[in-house]
């Protein structure tokens, strides 16, 4: 019992050293609280699948499902879903997670087929089904990524064959655009065909998926190069890979591009899938990818023409990562944009750009290169937060219009048509 307790509380202390995250000091453990519990294993067979459970003395442990999962016994009482304590028809909490006691342990426990009840200190039942149990536990979670994606080098992406989806059935029906979010959730980019070349066609479009995110550059905008902005997008000049407003704390989440016109020569878009490129480094060098995902930076936008003055400054990382599951889900890289490095000591800097040179390389690799001439009536949207667009230099008369999007309204859309996202 006792080598039972010090290899859980070691390796707790592993997995907190491990993370490299630092946690408030754990609460020093009362002698009493350590002496050993009557501690068995309770089973049942509940029709195919066998469950087992054991009450220890700071978790309660279930092994059902095939999984084997520990809850806090705060979390557990604060997860009730009873009608005192959860409201079903808001979906809100109704207890106060404050009222519950620290130390607080079930009296009695009790599991009928697939329910476990338990009965609380004061009289308070709460019933748990199983299988909510397995899909809310963390052991249940952590192997699930929060988004299922498709990384894509050109090969895989001209490969893939995804359809565009008419500008019609994506404005009239929900199978059209539920088409059309589930190819943008899977590969970040997608595009729309036989839309009428205007700028007010284009803002339908956007409506339809999200809300437009008003920033320094207007609601809709419409460019040239006329230098009418601070700005290389607003000449001739080509730009190599890049995520737009990383300079904002929160970097745009879709941005639309319609080319409304263009009488001249060059000026391909060009797409890279910035998690393929990520994957590679992690794959290549862990402890770079590490690196990216930790050093926060800073990216700026001073802009000083003409009637226009902006100073915007967003900080994180270029790699952004959920630390439960390692997960990226959005990558800030504009290296036109990137602001004075000072947040990290000179030898994590040389570190740093050396991670940052193995990201490049990926992101530079001729085969990671989706090239695509955007035309009049094909409107193409991409995912802000994962891939990163650039374009050729041109010549001539050419004109873009388009807008950017919030990201939660995008995500929110795709959920109501039962999308995961
Ligand atoms: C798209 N639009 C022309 C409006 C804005 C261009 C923003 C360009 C900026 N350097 C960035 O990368 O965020
Ligand atoms: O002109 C283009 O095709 C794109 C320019 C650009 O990067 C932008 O507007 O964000
Ligand atoms: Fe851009």
């Amino acid at each position: 019992m006792w080598y039972h307790r010090l290899s859980h509380l070691h390796s707790r202390l592993q997995d907190l050293l491990k993370g490299g995250v630092i946690y408030p000091a754990l609460p020093q453990p009362n002698f009493k609280s350590l002496l050993p519990l009557a501690v068995h294993w309770h089973h049942t067979a509940s029709k195919s699948l066998t469950c087992a459970w054991q009450q220890h003395e700071d978790h309660f442990e279930l092994k059902y499902a095939n999984t084997v999962m520990r809850f806090d016994y705060v979390w557990l009482r604060d997860h009730c879903r009873s009608a005192s304590c959860y409201n079903s028809k808001t979906h809100q909490r109704s207890l106060d997670t404050a009222s519950v006691d620290l130390c607080i342990k079930p009296k009695t426990i009790r599991l009928d087929e697939t329910t476990l009840f338990f009965t609380w200190p004061d009289g308070h039942v709460t019933k748990y089904d199983l299988n909510w149990l397995v899909k809310n536990s963390y052991e249940g979670q952590k192997q699930k990524v929060i988004q299922p994606r498709i990384l894509w080098n050109a090969e895989i992406y001209q490969q893939a064959q995804v359809p565009s989806v008419d500008c019609q059935s994506f404005l009239e029906t929900n199978e059209g655009l539920k088409k059309f979010l589930q190819n943008f959730l899977l590969y970040g980019i997608a595009f729309v065909e036989n839309v009428p070349p205007t700028q007010e066609h284009t803002e339908k479009l956007a409506e339809r998926i999200s809300l437009i995110r008003e920033t320094i550059y207007g609601r809709m905008w419409y460019f040239t190069s006329d230098f009418s902005r601070g700005d290389t997008a607003y000449t001739k000049l080509a730009l190599d890979r890049h995520t737009d407003t990383t300079y904002f704390q929160e970097p745009c989440g879709i941005q639309v591009f319609h080319c409304l016109k263009h009488e001249g020569t060059g000026g391909r878009t060009l797409l890279v899938d910035g998690f393929y490129a990520a994957e590679q480094v992690l794959q290549k060098a862990p402890e770079e990818f590490e690196l990216l995902s930790k050093v926060p930076l800073k990216h700026e936008y001073i802009e000083d023409v003409g009637e226009c003055h902006n100073h915007m400054i967003g900080i994180g990382p270029v790699l952004n990562i959920y630390p439960w599951n390692k997960e990226l889900y959005l990558i800030r890289y504009n290296n036109y944009d990137r602001a004075v490095i000072n947040t990290v000591p000179y030898d994590v800097v040389h570190r740093w750009y050396t991670a940052h040179r193995t990201l490049t390389i990926e992101l530079r690799r001729p085969e990671n290169e989706f090239w695509v001439k955007l035309k009049p009536g094909r409107v193409l949207f991409i995912d802000n937060w994962r891939v990163l667009h650039g374009r050729e230099c041109f010549t001539g008369y050419r004109q873009l219009c388009g807008c950017y999007l919030t990201r939660d309204d995008v995500l929110n859309t795709a959920r109501l048509l039962g999308l995961q996202a």
